[in-house]
């Protein structure tokens, strides 16, 4: 009998756990940039207060709030520039100060120089007076040393996805590298005697080669390592060969293959794993029917349909949900109940997942359910669902849409 979505979900996600967990992979040390969008794997405490000192927020003076008031009239004190220590605040002198410089000790508020007379900064000489508002409240735009975040505090959590406001504040802390959690390394397949890389010269019957790319393109946004990949011919010994091979040579913690699963003459995939602990069962769904799973030679296993529409749906249904679960990453598509703009069958054995445009209002079904329609997938942004049991869904009528 046909396993469900559901229980295949779940048979995937124990596979990727296993492999996770034998692998025992340590993380990833690594640089901010080569860190983006990777998932922080300990704890980052604050190693320094931010900011880290108190600072001006404006092109001012600095002054004593408590002198302000009974003295509109200040001598100028020597200028403090950003990035150099600043020399205390005499009483009865008040400091011009630029942007980000350090508060002086003596003073606990900026005067922004348009409110100063003159309003103007001016080549400090000895005698040189500014008169500013007879009030200025205490702490008026002075950034206070930790107020953003304290020292010897949380700065990030462990398993926080580092973009780029995550990556700055790292930077802002001085921390130039971090821990990141390790990638899935992942042996990519494609088999066929029909299959050509794209760029090669098409013999009569051969078409080019979908899966890989559309695969590996789908496992790096996923966050996972395609360690290698490969066009493998329909000749089981010569498919044995190479696969012990690549996995000698890439030591992946999951093998996963295209095509060669389901009931023709020459399912490579099928004849060369017969003695693997591989299951080739089919799953109530439609595309994405035949599915493989297992363990080859110790390594974690999935096999995908071989029609580029399969691949993918079995990929976004199956494998891309399992590493959400299992590594935090990556993020878990958006799912949507929408109005469906046309009516649809759909066979109530499977769950049919049919492409489709969602407009911000209502999704359109794009294409047919055919899994070789590969253009219309191009010109998709949604995979909508219909369940077990439903065979017709008026138009109007809420559907599932996962936005891709
Ligand atoms: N008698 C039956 N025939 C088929 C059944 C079935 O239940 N009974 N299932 C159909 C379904 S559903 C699917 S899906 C396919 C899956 O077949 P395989 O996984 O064995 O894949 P192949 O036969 O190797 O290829 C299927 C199709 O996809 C093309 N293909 C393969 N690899 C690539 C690639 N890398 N890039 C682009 N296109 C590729 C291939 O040329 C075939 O057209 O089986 C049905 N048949
Ligand atoms: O399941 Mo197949 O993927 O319908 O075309």
């Amino acid at each position: 009998m046909a396993a469900t979505v559901a229980e295949h979900r779940k048979a995937v996600t124990e596979l990727v756990r296993a492999a996770v967990q034998r692998n025992g992979r340590q993380d990833d040390t690594v640089g901010l940039l080569e860190a983006r969008n990777r998932i922080l794997a300990r704890d980052i405490t604050a190693p320094v207060s931010l900011p880290p000192f108190a600072n001006s927020q404006m092109d001012g003076y600095a002054v004593d709030s408590a002198a302000a008031g009974g003295r509109p009239e200040f001598a100028v004190a020597e200028t403090i520039a950003a990035g150099y220590p600043a020399p205390p605040l005499a009483k009865g002198f008040a400091a011009p100060i630029m942007t980000g410089a350090m508060l002086p000790a003596g003073a606990d508020a900026v005067v922004p120089i348009e409110q100063a007379d003159p309003d103007g900064f001016r080549t400090p000489a000895p005698g040189l007076t500014v008169r500013l508002p007879a009030s200025v409240p205490a702490g008026q735009f002075v950034r206070v040393e930790g107020s953003d975040i304290a020292a010897g505090t949380l700065a990030l959590a462990a398993g926080t996805r580092l973009k780029p406001a995550q990556l700055g504040l790292l930077a802002a802390l001085g921390v130039a590298e971090v821990a990141v959690r390790p990638r899935l390394r992942v042996l990519l397949l494609s088999t066929g005697d029909e299959v050509i890389a794209p760029g090669g010269t098409l013999g009569p019957g051969q078409i080019f080669d979908a899966n890989t790319t559309l695969l590996a393109a789908g496992l790096a946004e996923a966050g996972a390592d395609v360690a290698g990949s490969r066009i493998l011919a329909d000749s089981p010994e010569d498919f044995l060969a190479r696969l012990h091979e690549d996995l000698g040579r890439h030591q992946p913690d999951l093998l996963l293959t295209s095509g060669g699963i389901s009931k023709g003459a020459f399912e490579v995939v099928k004849q060369a794993l017969a003695r693997d602990h591989v299951e080739f069962g089919p799953v109530a769904m439609q595309p994405g029917g035949p599915q493989a799973i297992g363990t080859v030679g110790g390594v974690a296993y999935l096999g995908f349909p071989g029609n580029p529409v399969s691949s993918l749906v079995s990929f976004e249904t199956f494998l891309r949900p399992a590493l959400t679960e299992v590594l935090g990453d990556p993020e878990p598509r958006t799912i949507l109940h929408v109005p469906l703009a046309e009516a649809v069958q759909s066979p109530a054995a499977k769950h049919q997942i049919r492409r489709g445009h969602y407009d911000g209002g209502s999704v359109t079904l794009i294409g047919g359910p055919g899994s070789h329609l590969l253009h219309a997938l191009a010109a998709s942004n949604a995979l909508v669902h219909f369940p077990v049991g439903v065979t017709e869904v008026p138009a109007g009528q809420n559907v599932e849409v996962w936005l891709l």
